[in-house]
C-alpha cells in the first residue's frame, strides 16, 4: 500500500472524482480544468489501493499522451507499476489484442496495417478493375464512405440492403458503391491486411462473436479509463461497453465543447448518452481552469456561448487576470508570418521565454508554409507536427513496403509498390496479369508468383525469370527475418534490393533529402533494437516487431522527432488537442479558412468549427494572439479575405485590436447573432464530409524541415551514411580491447564494467554494469561506447 498524499495536489471536486470507484463515472468539464489530471491521479489512486497495473486499461487520444501519463503516474507511485499498465490509443491497444487473437478471426498474426494511402490505392485499383469512371468514383471519397460505413458498423452485406444508403449512392451517380465496398473488404482479407477502421470493427466483431474471448479481456481489464471521450465514435464506445458491461468500472472524461472529430464519425451524443448506457453512473463537473489567465478563459467562454448544442458550464480561472487577447490584422499572409515572428522575438526578449513556449496553430496543414519560410529566414527554430508524416514519404514507403512483404508476403499494396521498384523490367501488363489471376483464384498476388503454373501465369520467358528473381529476393529476406535484428536486415534489404544504389545514384537535392530520410529510418531501426535490448526484450528486436511499432504512427503524432528541443511548435488545431503553451498564435482567422469553406452549409458544421476555435484559444496559458490577413496567395493567385465571423463572437472587451495601418475595429461591435446567411452561397455546390476530410489531408509541398536544425544526425548516422553509400556494407565493430572485466564509457549510460561477452561478430553482446544506470545488455556492433581501461 502507498500513502495517498498525492491526493492533496487536487481540488475538492477533482479529488471526489478520483476517489469515486464504485461504479461508472463521467467527468464533464471545460478545457484546462484537470480532466487528464483526474485520469492520471485516478490510476495512481487505483494502484495505491492495490489494483494490479495489468488490470487497468487507459485509452488516450495519442500514444504521446499515453507516454506522458505513464511518466506522471510513475512519479506518483513508482515506474515499476506504471510501466505495466495497459495504455495507449484504441488503435494501438486493440491491434495488439487482434494479433494475439488473429486466428479466431481467420487472419494471420502478422497481418499488415494498411494506412490511408494504402486503402486509397486499393480503392483506386478496384475502381479501375471494375471499369468505373474515377471522376465520379473519386478514390478518396469512396474510401471515406467505406470508412464512415465501418465506423457505424455497417458491413458490406448490410450496406447493400440498406435502402437509404443505396438510394443516396444512386442519387450521387455511384450505384456501384456497395460492390466496391464488398470487393475492398475481400481484397484486404486476401492480403492479410486490416485498415485503420478494421482495427476497431474487427475488435468489435471479435468480442461480439466470441464471448469467451470477450470475457477473457473483460476479466483482465477490471477498470477502464477513457480520455477525450467526446471524440470517440460509435464502435469505440461499443467496445468499451463490451469490456465493461459486467463490472461497469468505467471512468470517461471529456468536454462536449471540444468535440472536433464529427467528420470522422465521432458523436457528441456519446457524452450525453453515457448516463443512459452506463446506468447508475455518477457525473462530476469541474469548473475551475488551472491553465489560462482569466481573460483567456472568459474570451473562450464568450465564443462558445454562440453554440446551441452544448452542456452548460461555467468555467472560471483564479489565475491572474492577464492581458486582453491581441487581434492583429496583416496585409498579406507573408506579413502575418512576420508579425508572428516579431512577437516571438519580442516576448523572448521581454519575458525571457524559450522557443518551446510558443505554438502557432492553423486550421489546415497547408498554412504552415509561410510560417516555415519566415522562421527559417529569421532563424527561429521550429518543429512541425503532422503534415506529411515521415512514414508517408515515398522513399520511406518504398523501403517499408519491402519490410511488409518480408513479414507478410500476401500484402497486395506492398507487392504492387515494389515488384518493379527499383526497376527490374516487370511492366504493368505483367502485374495486371498476376492481379487478374489472383482475383480469379481467390489468392494473393504472391501466391500466384510462387506457383505460376498452377495459376496459369503465362508471360515471356525473360519476364518470368525476372519475376522469379524477385520472388527469390524476398524469400532470401524472409529466411533471414527469423534470426536477424531489424536493423541488420534493414540494411541488407536496402542494399540487396538495389534501393541504396538508386537513392545514392547522385547528389541532386532531391536525392540528398531521400538519403537523409533513409538514414533517419535506418537510424531509428538501430535505436529500436538498442532500446529493446536495454529493456531486456531481446526476443523482440526483429523486423516484424519494428513494423508493428511504425504502422500505428498517425499523422497527428508524427513530428520531427526531437521531443524536448527548444523550438516553436507549428501544428493544426486538431493536433493541439489536450496540449498547453504559454503563448499561442491562432492564425488565418478568415472566412473560408477558419471556418473552413467546406463547413459552411450547416449550422452543425459551423458549430464544430467554433468548437475548434474554442480548443485553440484554450491551449493558451498567458498570451493568445489572433491573426488574419486581408489578402492571401491561394489557388495560385492573390485572394482578398474577410475576417472570420468567429471574431465577432468574442466579447470585444477582451480583445485588443491591432490593425494594419490603423487602429479601428475590423467590424462593428459584437453582435451576438452569427451570420449564417453567408453560408447559403455554398449550400448546393459543396460539402460532404469526405471533402472536408480531403481538405485536412497534408499536402506534400508543405512538409519541409528547417535544414540546419533537421540535420542533427548523431555520429552513428554518419556511420550509416558511409555504410549505405558503400552499397550497404555493414561496418563491423571497432571496439578494440573489449574484454570481460574492462571498463567502458557509453554515450548515454556513462562509465561501466563489462561483466560478460557472448556471441561473435554481428551478434556479440556485452553485459555491462554501469555506475549510475544499472545493468544493461548492449549489442557490441552499435558501439556507442569506448573502452577506457
Ligand atoms: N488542482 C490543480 N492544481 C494545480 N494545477 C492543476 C490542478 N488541476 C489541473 N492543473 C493543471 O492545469 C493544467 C490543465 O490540466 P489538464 O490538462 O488535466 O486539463 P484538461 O481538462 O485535461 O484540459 P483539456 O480540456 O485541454 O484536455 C495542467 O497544467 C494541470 O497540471
Ligand atoms: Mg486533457
Amino acid at each position: 500500500m502507498y500513502t495517498v498524499d498525492f491526493l492533496n495536489d487536487l481540488n475538492e471536486s477533482q479529488r471526489k472524482a478520483v476517489e469515486y470507484c464504485d461504479g461508472p463515472s463521467l467527468v464533464i468539464a471545460g478545457a484546462g480544468s484537470g480532466k487528464t489530471r483526474v485520469l492520471t491521479y485516478k490510476i495512481a489512486y487505483l494502484l495505491s489501493q492495490g489494483m494490479k497495473p495489468w488490470n487497468i486499461l487507459a485509452l488516450t487520444f495519442t500514444n504521446k499522451a499515453a507516454n506522458e501519463m505513464k511518466e506522471r503516474i510513475g512519479a506518483l507511485v513508482g515506474t515499476d507499476l506504471a510501466c505495466r499498465l495497459n495504455m495507449g490509443t484504441f488503435h494501438s491497444v486493440f491491434s495488439r489484442i487482434l494479433r494475439v487473437e488473429a486466428a479466431t478471426l481467420g487472419y494471420e498474426p502478422n497481418f499488415t496495417i494498411y494506412d490511408e494511402a494504402d486503402s486509397r490505392s486499393l480503392v483506386k485499383t478496384i475502381i479501375k478493375e471494375m471499369q468505373l469512371d474515377d471522376k465520379i468514383y473519386k478514390p478518396a471519397s469512396v474510401h471515406s464512405r467505406i470508412s464512415m460505413a465501418k465506423n457505424h458498423l455497417v458491413m458490406p452485406a448490410e450496406y447493400a440492403l440498406t435502402r437509404s444508403l443505396v438510394e443516396r449512392d444512386r442519387e450521387q451517380r455511384m450505384p456501384a458503391m456497395s460492390s466496391i465496398y464488398s470487393a475492398y473488404c475481400e481484397r484486404c482479407r486476401m492480403a492479410n491486411a486490416m485498415d485503420f477502421d478494421d482495427l476497431l470493427t474487427n475488435t468489435f466483431a471479435l468480442f461480439n462473436e466470441h464471448d469467451d474471448v470477450r470475457l477473457k479481456y473483460a476479466d483482465r481489464f477490471k477498470y477502464i479509463l477513457v480520455d477525450e471521450y467526446q471524440d470517440t465514435n460509435a464502435v469505440q464506445q461499443k467496445i468499451v461497453w463490451q469490456l465493461s458491461k459486467e463490472h461497469l468500472r468505467v471512468c470517461a472524461v471529456g468536454d462536449d465543447a471540444q468535440s472536433i472529430y464529427a467528420f470522422r464519425g465521432a458523436n457528441i451524443d456519446n457524452i450525453l448518452d453515457f448516463e443512459k448506457i452506463f446506468t447508475g453512473s455518477c457525473t462530476f463537473k469541474l469548473e475551475q481552469n488551472y491553465r489560462s489567465t482569466q481573460r483567456i478563459v472568459q474570451a473562450a467562454n464568450s465564443l462558445i456561448r454562440h453554440n446551441e448544442r452544448q452542456i452548460p458550464k461555467d468555467v472560471f480561472s483564479r489565475n491572474d487576470e492577464g492581458e486582453r487577447l491581441v487581434l492583429k490584422e496583416a496585409y498579406s499572409d507573408k506579413e502575418e508570418a512576420l508579425i508572428v515572428c516579431n512577437e516571438i522575438r519580442r516576448l523572448r526578449r521581454e519575458e525571457h521565454c524559450e522557443y518551446n513556449d510558443f505554438a502557432v496553430l492553423y486550421r489546415t496543414n497547408s498554412q504552415s508554409r509561410s510560417f516555415e519560410e519566415a522562421m527559417r529566414k529569421v532563424g527561429i527554430p521550429y518543429k512541425i507536427y503532422g503534415g506529411l508524416s515521415f512514414y508517408q514519404r515515398k522513399e520511406i514507403k518504398d523501403v517499408i513496403a519491402y519490410f511488409r512483404m518480408v513479414v507478410n508476403p500476401d500484402d497486395e499494396e506492398a507487392f504492387k509498390r515494389i515488384i518493379n521498384y527499383p526497376k527490374r523490367g516487370i511492366g504493368d501488363t505483367t502485374v495486371a496479369k498476376i492481379a487478374g489471376l489472383a482475383s480469379v483464384g481467390g489468392v494473393s498476388l504472391w501466391r500466384v508468383i510462387c506457383e505460376p503454373d498452377a495459376y496459369g501465369l503465362s508471360v515471356a520467358k525473360a519476364t518470368m525469370g525476372k519475376v522469379d528473381a524477385f520472388r527469390q529476393l524476398i524469400l532470401g529476406f524472409m529466411e533471414k527475418c527469423a534470426t536477424s535484428d531489424a536493423y541488420s536486415l534493414g540494411v541488407e534489404i536496402v542494399k540487396s534490393s538495389g534501393i541504396s544504389a538508386d537513392i545514392y545514384a547522385d547528389k541532386s537535392p532531391e536525392n540528398v533529402s531521400r538519403q537523409e530520410n533513409l538514414e533517419e529510418l535506418l537510424g531509428s531501426m538501430q535505436e529500436f533494437v538498442e532500446s529493446r535490448m536495454e529493456e531486456g526484450r531481446e526476443t523482440e528486436i526483429g523486423l516484424s516487431e519494428f513494423l508493428k511499432e511504425v504502422s500505428l504512427q498517425t499523422d497527428i503524432e508524427s513530428d520531427s522527432g526531437e521531443e524536448d528541443a527548444r523550438r516553436v511548435s507549428l501544428m493544426t488545431v486538431h493536433s493541439a488537442k489536450g496540449l498547453e503553451f504559454p503563448t499561442v498564435f491562432i492564425v488565418g482567422l478568415e472566412e473560408n479558412i477558419f471556418p473552413s469553406m467546406l463547413s459552411m452549409n450547416s449550422r452543425r458544421e459551423l458549430e464544430e468549427e467554433r468548437r475548434l476555435l474554442y480548443v485553440a484559444i484554450t491551449r493558451a496559458e498567458r498570451h493568445c494572439f489572433l491573426t488574419y490577413a486581408k489578402s492571401r496567395f491561394r489557388y495560385g493567385r492573390m485572394e482578398m479575405e474577410a475576417p472570420s465571423r468567429f471574431l465577432r463572437d468574442i466579447n470585444p472587451d477582451l480583445l485588443k485590436v491591432d490593425k494594419a495601418g490603423g487602429s479601428m475595429l475590423p467590424f462593428g461591435k459584437s453582435s451576438l447573432s452569427s451570420d449564417y446567411g453567408r453560408a447559403n452561397r455554398w449550400q448546393n455546390s459543396r460539402p460532404v464530409a469526405s471533402q472536408f476530410k480531403a481538405d485536412l489531408k497534408p499536402r506534400e509541398a508543405v512538409h519541409r524541415e528547417d535544414p540546419p536544425i533537421a540535420n542533427t544526425f548523431s555520429p552513428s548516422f554518419k556511420r550509416l551514411r558511409a555504410v549505405a553509400s558503400s552499397g550497404g556494407k555493414h561496418a563491423s565493430p571497432s571496439v578494440s580491447g573489449l574484454s570481460e572485466g574492462c571498463m567502458i564509457e557509453h554515450e548515454r549510460f556513462g562509465i561501466g564494467k563489462v561483466i560478460r561477452l557472448e556471441g561473435n561478430g554481428e551478434n556479440m553482446k556485452a553485459t555491462v554494469q554501469f555506475e549510475n544506470a544499472g545493468q544493461k545488455q548492449l549489442l557490441v556492433k552499435f558501439a556507442r561506447f569506448k573502452v577506457i581501461g
